[in-house]
C-alpha cells in the first residue's frame, strides 16, 4: 500500500512539476485568423518551406500535414499559371528560427464559425524556450515585411467580409495614371486636391476638423471612373476598399464599422451610388432588400461614430438623382464630370494605341486628325461615344480601320452643361 501511495505521489509530482517547468522554460505566442500576423506568418512559413534550402541550418520545416493554397498568376502575355503553396496544415509542427527551435500548433474550430464570415475559427500557437522569446516580434516583422515586398509596386483591392476588410484576390498590376485619358486638368485637380489634403493632417486636427474627404465622379458609363480611381490609388501606393452597399447582410451598424475600420492607407470606393438606394425601394429580383437605409449611409458617412481618417470615392451615371443630403460639403468635397470622349480625348488614346504601331508619325497625325473631326461633327449632332467603346474598337482593329468604323458607335446623348 505504501509503495502505491508512494508511486501516486511520485507521479503526481512529476506531472506538477513538469508543467511548472514547461510554464518557466516555455512561452507561447498564439496568433488567431482574425489578426492580420495570421495570413503574414502561413505565407512566410510557406515560403521558407519553398525557398530555403533544406542544408540551410536557419530554417527546417518538419512536418507531415501540410495544406494547400493556390493562387492563380496572370503573367503579362495573358497566359496564367497556378502556384501552389504548402502551408503548414492543422497538427504540429517543427521549424528553427535564428538557431531556436520552435513548435507551431495550428488547430481548427470547425465546430463554431466567425459569425460574419463564415469561416472557421483558427489559430497557431507558437512555442519556444523562454529565452528565445525575443524572436516572436523579429519573426512577426520578417512575415509582414514579406507578405508587403509582395505587394510592393501592386494595386491592392479589398472587400468587405462581415465587418472586416480583406484582399480580394491577388494584389494587381497598376495602371499608369497617363493611361487614363480625361479632358484636360481633369487628372490634375483630382490629383492634386488629393496630395494637398494628405499633407494636411496636422492642419485638419488644429482645427478640430474631422479628416475626411469625400469624391465623387459623375458621368455616362464607361467615361473611366472606375479606372482614374484605381489608377489614383496606384500612384500615391493606396489600396482601394470597395464598399457595395447593396450587399446582402449589410446593415447600418455594420456599414458604421466598415467604414471606420478601413485599413491604412486606402480609398473606399462605393461605386454606382445612385443605385444602391433605388434598387431597395423596388427591391430585387427575389425580395430581397439591403438594410443600408440612406440615413445610415448619411450617418457613416459623417455622423459621429463615423471613423477619423477616411478618402472615399463614390461614383455616379445619375447625378440628378442622387439626393442633395449626400452631396453637400463634408460627405462630398469635390465633385467632377467624367464625360464621354471629346475630340482630344480621342485623339490622344487613339495616337496612344497606334503609335507603337509604324505608320509613321504624320500618317498617325492625319488619322488622329480625322477621328477628331468625326467627333466634332458628332458632338454638333448630339451624338456622343465613350472612352471604353473607342478602347474597344482600337482594340479589335487597325488604325485606318478604327477610324473609319467609329461612326457608327455614336449614341445619341445630350452633352451635359448645355
Ligand atoms: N478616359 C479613359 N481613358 C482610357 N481608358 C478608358 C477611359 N474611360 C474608359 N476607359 C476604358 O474603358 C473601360 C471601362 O472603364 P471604367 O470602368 O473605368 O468606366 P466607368 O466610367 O467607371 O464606367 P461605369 O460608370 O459603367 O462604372 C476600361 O477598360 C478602361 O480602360
Amino acid at each position: 500500500m505504501g509503495l502505491g501511495v508512494g508511486l501516486t505521489v511520485l507521479r503526481q509530482g512529476v506531472v506538477l512539476g513538469s508543467t511548472a517547468m514547461r510554464r518557466r522554460l516555455l512561452v507561447s505566442l498564439e496568433i488567431n485568423n482574425k489578426d492580420r500576423a495570421y495570413e503574414w506568418f502561413l505565407a512566410w512559413m510557406a515560403h521558407q518551406t519553398a525557398h530555403v534550402p533544406k542544408s540551410n541550418s536557419l530554417f527546417g520545416l518538419r512536418s507531415h500535414q501540410l495544406s494547400v493554397e493556390t493562387q492563380v498568376e496572370q503573367r503579362k502575355n495573358g497566359s496564367s499559371s497556378a502556384l501552389f503553396k504548402l502551408v503548414a496544415g492543422p497538427g504540429i509542427h517543427w521549424f528553427k528560427y535564428r538557431g531556436a527551435w520552435m513548435q507551431v500548433r495550428r488547430e481548427r474550430e470547425t465546430r463554431s464559425m466567425q459569425l460574419m464570415s463564415g469561416t472557421p475559427w483558427e489559430t497557431v500557437t507558437l512555442t519556444t524556450l523562454s529565452r528565445d522569446r525575443s524572436l516572436f516580434p523579429a519573426l512577426l516583422s520578417e512575415a509582414r515585411d514579406l507578405a508587403m515586398h509582395g505587394q510592393e509596386g501592386k494595386l491592392v483591392i479589398h472587400t468587405a467580409w462581415g465587418i472586416d476588410w480583406r484582399p480580394f484576390g491577388q494584389p494587381r498590376q497598376k495602371r499608369p495614371l497617363q493611361s487614363v485619358v480625361l479632358t484636360p486638368g481633369v487628372t490634375q485637380r483630382i490629383e492634386d486636391d488629393v496630395k494637398s489634403f494628405l499633407n494636411r493632417r496636422q492642419w485638419y486636427a488644429d482645427r478640430g476638423i474631422p479628416y475626411r474627404r469625400g469624391y465623387l465622379l459623375h458621368g455616362p458609363p464607361g467615361s473611366g471612373k472606375t479606372s482614374f480611381i484605381q489608377a489614383l490609388a496606384g500612384s500615391l501606393s493606396y489600396d482601394i476598399c470597395l464598399l457595395n452597399l447593396s450587399e446582402r447582410g449589410l446593415a447600418d451598424d455594420k456599414l458604421i464599422h466598415l467604414l471606420s475600420n478601413a485599413p491604412e492607407r486606402s480609398f473606399v470606393l462605393i461605386e454606382d451610388v445612385d443605385a444602391a438606394f433605388n434598387k431597395r425601394v423596388q427591391s430585387s429580383e427575389d425580395g430581397y432588400q439591403s438594410s443600408v437605409t440612406f440615413s445610415g449611409f448619411l450617418n457613416a458617412l459623417d455622423g459621429v461614430a463615423s471613423g477619423e481618417e477616411r478618402i472615399i470615392f463614390m461614383t455616379t451615371n445619375h447625378l440628378e438623382k442622387l439626393d442633395p443630403a449626400l452631396i453637400r460639403p463634408g460627405r462630398v468635397d469635390m465633385m467632377e464630370l467624367i464625360d464621354d470622349a471629346s475630340p482630344a480625348q480621342a485623339r490622344t488614346l487613339f495616337t496612344r494605341f497606334y503609335e507603337e504601331d509604324g505608320l509613321g508619325r504624320p500618317e498617325l497625325e492625319k488619322l488622329a486628325t480625322a477621328l477628331e473631326e468625326i467627333v466634332v461633327k458628332e458632338m454638333a449632332l448630339g451624338r456622343r461615344i465613350s472612352m471604353a467603346t473607342l478602347q474597344g474598337l482600337f482594340i479589335r482593329n487597325g488604325a485606318r480601320e478604327a477610324v473609319d468604323a467609329c461612326r457608327n458607335l455614336f449614341v445619341a446623348r445630350p452633352i451635359i452643361g448645355q
